[in-house]
């Protein structure tokens, strides 16, 4: 498949929500069709990747994203759930793999700007990824190294839970935050987890660019009338 154009991030649709497809979702033991199902209103694929421990779940790994890569044209967003003492690794094994962008956390402070300096040096988008109870305020010293900000709604590492009261405030100091820290590039903002028909309208309010689409997608009657619910939005 062909990968993403080198700008694929300037180039993201500013004009409506963008939709980030998160593989977790999708029907896993066909996953190959249900890609295919969704490859064209997915601007963004999103693959959780957690240890057991800095997240309580298992999930996936870097053979999975490269037979994705085989299979969609779409950019693959790789969101790393990791204790310090791997990340480094994590990281250098999903770009092999062939990620677009890969997020690292917040909370990974002590090795965080080793990962973005391993990240510059291979040339992959950098994002960053901030737990529903950390202060916002601590991904400020990095903004202008990253190329995504993505807001946790719920505890890290489920699904199917319901949206933290705090996002919408939480998402408007994240705003400023990548309007005040002088990038020239731009700097995406993201929503994760609680993605609801009732909260998707709150969290574009507060300033999500994207959200991270889970079952509202995946399980949608009518996918083409879902995504045109959100495009409109
Ligand atoms: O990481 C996630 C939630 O944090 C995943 O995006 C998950 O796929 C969301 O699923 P759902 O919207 O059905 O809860």
């Amino acid at each position: 498949m062909t990968r993403p154009e080198k700008n694929w991030i300037a180039n993201l649709p500013a004009n409506r929500l963008i939709a980030e497809f998160s593989v977790w979702s999708a029907e896993l033991v066909r996953l190959g069709d249900d890609l295919a199902r969704v490859e064209s209103f997915a601007d963004i694929l999103h693959v959780d990747v957690a240890d057991g421990h800095f997240a309580p779940a298992m999930l996936f790994f870097p053979d999975l994203v490269a037979s994705v890569r085989r299979v969609s044209s779409r950019p693959i967003h790789v969101h790393l759930m990791v204790a310090d003492s791997i990340l480094l690794s994590q990281v250098e094994q999903f770009i092999d793999a062939g990620s677009d962008l890969i997020s690292i956390h917040v909370e990974n402070e002590a090795v965080a700007n080793a990962a973005l300096d391993l990240l510059d040096r291979r040339n992959v988008a950098a994002g960053m990824v901030i737990k529903v109870d950390t202060p916002v305020e601590r991904a400020a010293k990095f903004a202008s190294r990253l190329s995504f900000i993505t807001l946790l709604g719920t505890a890290i590492g489920v699904k199917g839970h319901g949206l933290d009261e705090r996002a919408g405030t939480r998402l408007q100091q994240a705003s400023k935050i990548i309007a005040d820290c002088g990038a020239t590039h731009r700097i995406v903002l993201a929503a994760d987890g609680g993605i609801r028909e009732h909260t998707v309208p709150v969290l574009r309010q507060a300033g999500a660019e994207t959200v991270v689409l889970g079952s509202l997608a995946f399980n949608a009657p009518s996918l083409e009338e879902r995504m045109g619910w959100l495009h409109a939005l």
